[in-house]
Formats: structure tokens, C-alpha cells, sequence
């Protein structure tokens, strides 16, 4: 599959954006995204699985635009709650879901379990902070050549801990209440480039490099 020094990828969400765009910039290429179409409308994101909405995205928008485009579907699977929010992890607290509103229902849903955390035998950090359940980042990349009909795909993951509490003013999302026992930091006490080695996002975008220059 070619392609030039620019990468299209499908979507708006300005986190992603800023991922891609470091990730990028350090191969020498420019990342534009839906925010430079405003026009094109918005994929239904109806898959029930990751790798399926991540298809779905690169797919229609690059046949609109005759163009190789990149898609990202990812999201947060919490072991207490039975993989929820899972691919519903941008629209958890419903009709006009924020971030913010993302994470308190995830701290109430947790909370609504009583103390799952020490029922699982989690131990509180140094500083007290409770932690609630184990969880993992998924994340599900999918490049799409309309001229070839092709599809590169790749998956990443990143294992951790949801917190009581935020931490952090990085990131995005979930980040703040993710806890990374090996770093011992949140999610968004993290740098965008100390985020890419270790992501979800980053191990994927590794793999899908890999596997494009083998096609
Ligand atoms: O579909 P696009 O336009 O790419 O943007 P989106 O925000 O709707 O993205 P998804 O459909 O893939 O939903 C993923 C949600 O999972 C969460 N998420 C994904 N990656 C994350 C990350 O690196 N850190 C924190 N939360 C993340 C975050 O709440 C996202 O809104
Ligand atoms: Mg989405």
C-alpha cells in the first residue's frame, strides 16, 4: 500500500489527534483529520466489536475521499464490570457523553459494586488511593486503500488499574483514573511521547507500521 507524506485518519476526537500527529511528525508526515472535513458526515459506529468499528470508519471515509485513510476504535474494559464500557466507551453516560460525565458514571458503576477492589484483593496505594478493579485500553487500527481494496489492521493493549480518584491533566478520556503499576502514574501524569511507548494507541500504530512495510 502507498502512501504520501500526508495520513487522513478518521477521526474527531482531538486526543487521537494529537497522538497521531506526535507519532507522525517523528516519520517526517502530517496528520489531518475529520476536523479538515468538516463536511463529511459521521460514520455509524453500530460494530460490536473494536476491529469492526475501526474497518468501518477507515472504509467509508476513505471511499468518500478517494483516499488511503486511517481509523482508530478504542475504549476501556474494566474486569469488575464485565469488559464494560468496551466499544460503548465514548458513549457511557449516554445522549451528549463527556469525558468528565464518562468517568464519574464509571467511578459510580464501580462504586454501586461496594468495595470491589479489596474483594479482589487490590491493595491501596502508598498515598491511600483505593484501587477499583483491574482494567485494560483496547485499541483497534484499520488503514484502508480504496484504490487496492485493501485493508492493514493491528490491535495494542495496556493493562491496568481503574483508581478512586483522577490523576493527571494529560491525556484524555479515561486516562486520569487509570493506574499504571509499573510506571506508578496515572495514565494522564504521562508525556504524549512516554504515552506512545507504552499505549494501547502506541503499541498498535508499532504493529501497523511493521505490518505495512511487509505489504
Ligand atoms: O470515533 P472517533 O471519532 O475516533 O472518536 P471517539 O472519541 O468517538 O473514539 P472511539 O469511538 O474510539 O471511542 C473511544 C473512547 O474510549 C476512550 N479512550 C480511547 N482511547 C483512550 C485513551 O488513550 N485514553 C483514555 N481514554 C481513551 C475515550 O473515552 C474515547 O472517547
Ligand atoms: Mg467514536
Amino acid at each position: 500500500m502507498k502512501t504520501g507524506d500526508t495520513v487522513v485518519v478518521a477521526t474527531k476526537n482531538a486526543g487521537k489527534v494529537k497522538e497521531f500527529a506526535h507519532a507522525f511528525e517523528k516519520l517526517g508526515m502530517r496528520v489531518v483529520s475529520m476536523f479538515d472535513y468538516p463536511s463529511l458526515p459521521d460514520v455509524v459506529e453500530d460494530g460490536v466489536t473494536f476491529a469492526e468499528n475501526a474497518r468501518k470508519k477507515a472504509k467509508e471515509v476513505a471511499e468518500a475521499l478517494g483516499l488511503p485513510v486511517l481509523a482508530d476504535d478504542s475504549g476501556l474494559e474494566v474486569a469488575r464490570l464485565g469488559g464494560e464500557p468496551g466499544v460503548y466507551s465514548a458513549r457511557y453516560s449516554g445522549e451528549g457523553a463527556t469525558d468528565a460525565r464518562n468517568n464519574e458514571k464509571l467511578l459510580r458503576e464501580l462504586a454501586a459494586l461496594g468495595d470491589a477492589g479489596a474483594a479482589e484483593g487490590l491493595e491501596p496505594l502508598a498515598d491511600g488511593t483505593k484501587l477499583l478493579s483491574g482494567a485494560r485500553f483496547v485499541c483497534a487500527l484499520a488503514l484502508y486503500d480504496p484504490a487496492e481494496r485493501v485493508f492493514v489492521e493491528s490491535e495494542g493493549y495496556a493493562a491496568g488499574f481503574i483508581m478512586e480518584q483522577p490523576r493527571g491533566g494529560g491525556g484524555f478520556g479515561y486516562d486520569p483514573l487509570f493506574y499504571l503499576s509499573g510506571l506508578g502514574k496515572s495514565m494522564a501524569e504521562l508525556s504524549t511521547e512516554e504515552k506512545q511507548g507504552i499505549s494501547h494507541r502506541g503499541i498498535a500504530l508499532a504493529a501497523l507500521l511493521e505490518e505495512l512495510e511487509r505489504s
